[in-house]
C-alpha cells in the first residue's frame, strides 16, 4: 500500500492555507485489525490504519470491502476479532489507558430522529443521556442548530422537514457534544444530487470552522474528492487498504474547487484506484 498524492494544485486554487494535513500525529491507529463474523464472512483482514488528528478521511471502495466496519471498530460498536485500535494524545502519544476513546460523533446513513420530538429535543438528546437538562444545554443545542443553519426550525418536527433538514438535524446532534472526532457512514447516500452537493458544501464550511476530525464513508469518487484531504481504497473479500491519495487542495474549498483541473485529475486518479480495488482478488 502506497501513499500517494496527486499532482499539485494549480495556482488557481492554492491561497490560504494548506489543506493538506497528512502529517499530523495520528489521534487512533488501528494495526493488524482483522474481524470475522460467526457466518464464516472475513469482513476485514490484516487492516493498518492511521488517522491524524483534523484530517478528513473518506473511506472508499465497493460494497461489502468493510468500510461500515471500520467505523463501527473505531466507534467501539464492535469488537474486532484480532488486532489494536489505540487512541493517541497529543502529539501522537499512546495516552496511559491506551484504549480511552474520545467522545465521537456517529452520522448513519438515516437521519434516525425521534419523529415524536422536536429539532431541539432531538439534537438535544446526546447530552440528556449525559444528565444535562435542555435549560442547561439550551445554548449548546441552539449553537449546533445554528451551525446547520436550522436556528430558525427548532421547534419543528421531523415530518416538517425535508430530507436534507432532517440530515443538518442528525449532523447537529452528532457536534453537539463537541466530539474530537466525527465519524459519518455514507450520510448523503440517500439525498438527491442538488441536496447532496449542498451538504457537502455545509459539511466544508463546518469542517473548515470546527478543525475537527472525520472519517467518512462514501462510494462517490466525486464526494470523496471534494471533502477529503485524504482517500483511503479498500478493496473487499477480504477488506483491505489498497491504496491512500492525499487530496493537497487547499481551503476553503468551493466552487472553484469542484471546478479546478486538479479536482478533475484527483477524481480521475481515485476512479482508478477504485476500479483497481473493485477488480482486485483475495489476495490471502
Ligand atoms: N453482522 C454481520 N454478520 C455477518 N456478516 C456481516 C455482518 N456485518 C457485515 N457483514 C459482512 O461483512 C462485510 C463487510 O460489511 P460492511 O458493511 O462493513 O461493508 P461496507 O463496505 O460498508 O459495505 P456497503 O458499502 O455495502 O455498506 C460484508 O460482506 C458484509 O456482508
Amino acid at each position: 500500500m502506497v501513499t500517494t498524492a496527486a499532482s499539485p494544485p494549480p495556482a488557481a486554487v492554492t491561497g490560504a492555507t494548506s489543506g493538506s494535513v497528512s502529517d499530523a500525529a495520528p489521534i487512533v491507529r488501528l494495526s493488524g485489525i482483522s474481524k470475522s463474523f460467526s457466518n464464516g464472512t472475513t469482513a476485514l483482514a490484516g487492516l493498518d490504519l492511521a488517522i491524524g488528528e483534523g484530517e478528513f478521511v473518506s473511506l472508499l471502495g465497493p460494497s461489502g470491502c468493510g468500510k461500515s466496519t471500520v467505523l463501527r471498530i473505531v466507534a467501539g460498536l464492535t469488537n474486532p476479532t484480532s488486532g489494536r485500535v489505540d487512541w493517541l494524545g497529543a502529539g501522537g502519544s499512546v495516552p496511559a489507558a491506551g484504549t480511552d476513546r474520545p467522545e465521537i460523533g456517529f452520522v448513519f446513513q438515516e437521519p434516525t430522529l425521534m419523529p415524536w420530538a422536536t429539532a431541539f429535543q432531538n439534537v438535544h438528546l446526546p447530552l440528556k443521556l449525559k444528565g444535562i437538562s435542555a435549560k442547561t444545554a439550551r445554548d449548546e443545542i441552539m449553537h449546533a442548530l445554528d451551525g446547520v443553519g436550522l436556528a430558525g426550525f427548532a421547534n419543528a418536527y421531523p415530518r416538517e422537514l425535508s430530507g436534507g433538514m432532517k440530515m443538518r438535524v442528525s449532523i447537529a446532534r452528532a457536534l453537539v457534544t463537541r466530539p474530537r472526532i466525527l465519524l459519518m457512514d455514507e450520510p448523503f447516500a440517500a439525498l438527491d444530487e442538488i441536496t447532496r452537493f449542498k451538504l457537502n458544501d455545509d459539511i466544508m464550511r463546518l469542517y473548515e470552522a470546527g478543525g475537527w476530525t472525520v472519517i467518512f464513508v462514501t462510494h462517490s469518487v466525486y464526494e470523496s474528492v471534494f471533502l477529503s484531504s485524504r482517500i483511503v481504497v479498500m478493496a473487499a473479500r477480504p477488506g483491505r487498504v489498497v491504496d491512500d491519495i492525499a487530496v493537497e487542495a487547499p481551503h476553503p474549498r468551493g466552487e472553484d474547487f469542484r471546478t479546478s483541473a486538479y479536482y478533475a485529475a484527483t477524481c480521475r486518479r481515485a476512479s482508478e484506484a477504485l476500479h483497481r480495488a473493485m477488480d482486485a482478488r483475495d489476495h490471502l
